[in-house]
């Protein structure tokens, strides 16, 4: 859409990676609170234009490392490379122009109750960049078109809004800046199968036309088989295994077994 120096900047670090495939490269992450480590010395990849989705156990810190990799939460040790930036390392500008790359979709949609849907869809816009009223209008109408809802949503206020849409508001937020990575926290939770499932086509159709890259936390048996091309499992304060859902079919590790092939998963068959 827009492409400034510094945005050129930014993406021109993408080539310089050793990496270039990985959109998202941590390495040896360990995160904790006091005397309580969650992650140790934690790695994972993401690779462009993928759907990876993010599971384990409650309380086993998807939330901790997705708000890590985000530079939400501090961590003790380790790196975060985000298009071949290593964040820590980059200067302001630069983490502006990475930031700008990345949109997320916070668990419970996060958006501000005191704005409508469509004010809250043009906070990333007026956060960084610098348009008109009537641009920043035209670009929400096409938001709220990516993510399917009707026109009139826009001036609704969130608690006028039903779960789904409040969803789709949220992702179209998350969507304004036209961003290459979007992070997802538990997108379908509190949905229900046929609002879920809805979502999920939604979101393999924006990956398809917009060549996202998709981190997506989830509970969600259903995402998992239909929309992720990996599945990374978080366990042990690192990640135990990542791979395709057949992968997860075929691994003999205690929980993956007992969440991929147990009763539950068993169910949807
Ligand atoms: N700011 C914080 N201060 C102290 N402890 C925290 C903080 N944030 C998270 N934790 C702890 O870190 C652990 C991991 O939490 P996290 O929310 O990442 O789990 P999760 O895997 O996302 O769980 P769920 O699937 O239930 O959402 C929990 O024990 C939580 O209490």
């Amino acid at each position: 859409m827009i492409d400034t120096q510094e945005e050129q900047m930014a993406r021109a670090g993408d080539h310089n990676s050793e990496h270039a495939e990985n959109v998202l490269s941590v390495r040896g992450v360990t995160v904790g609170f006091g005397s309580k480590v969650i992650l140790d010395k934690l790695d994972l990849d993401v690779r462009r234009g993928e759907v990876l989705g993010f599971v384990g156990g409650s309380g086993t810190g998807k939330s901790v490392l997705m708000r890590t990799i985000l530079g939400l939460t501090p961590r003790r040790s380790g790196t975060v490379e985000v298009f071949g930036h290593d964040l820590d390392r980059s200067s302001e500008a630069e983490r502006k122009m990475v930031e700008r790359r990345w949109g997320v979709l916070f668990q419970q949609g996060a958006l501000f109750s005191s704005l409508t849907v469509k004010q809250n869809i043009q906070v990333p816009m007026r956060e960084h960049l610098d348009l008109s009223p009537k641009l920043m209008d035209e670009l929400a109408t096409l938001k709220l078109e990516l993510v399917g809802l009707p026109q009139d949503a826009a001036d609704k206020f969130p608690s006028e809004l039903s779960g789904g849409m409040i969803k789709r508001a949220s992702l179209a937020r998350a969507l304004a800046l036209d961003p290459d990575l979007v992070f997802l926290d538990e997108p379908t939770s509190g949905l229900d199968p046929i609002g879920a499932a809805a979502f999920d086509q939604l979101i393999a159709n924006l990956r398809e036309t917009l060549g996202l890259t998709v981190y997506m936390v989830t509970h969600d048996l259903d995402s998992l088989h239909s929309i992720c091309d990996r599945i990374a499992v978080l366990g042990e304060k690192r990640v135990l295994v990542i791979g395709t859902i057949d992968d997860m079919m075929k691994n003999d590790h205690p929980w993956v077994v007992s969440y991929f092939r147990g009763e539950r998963a068993l169910r949807r068959i």
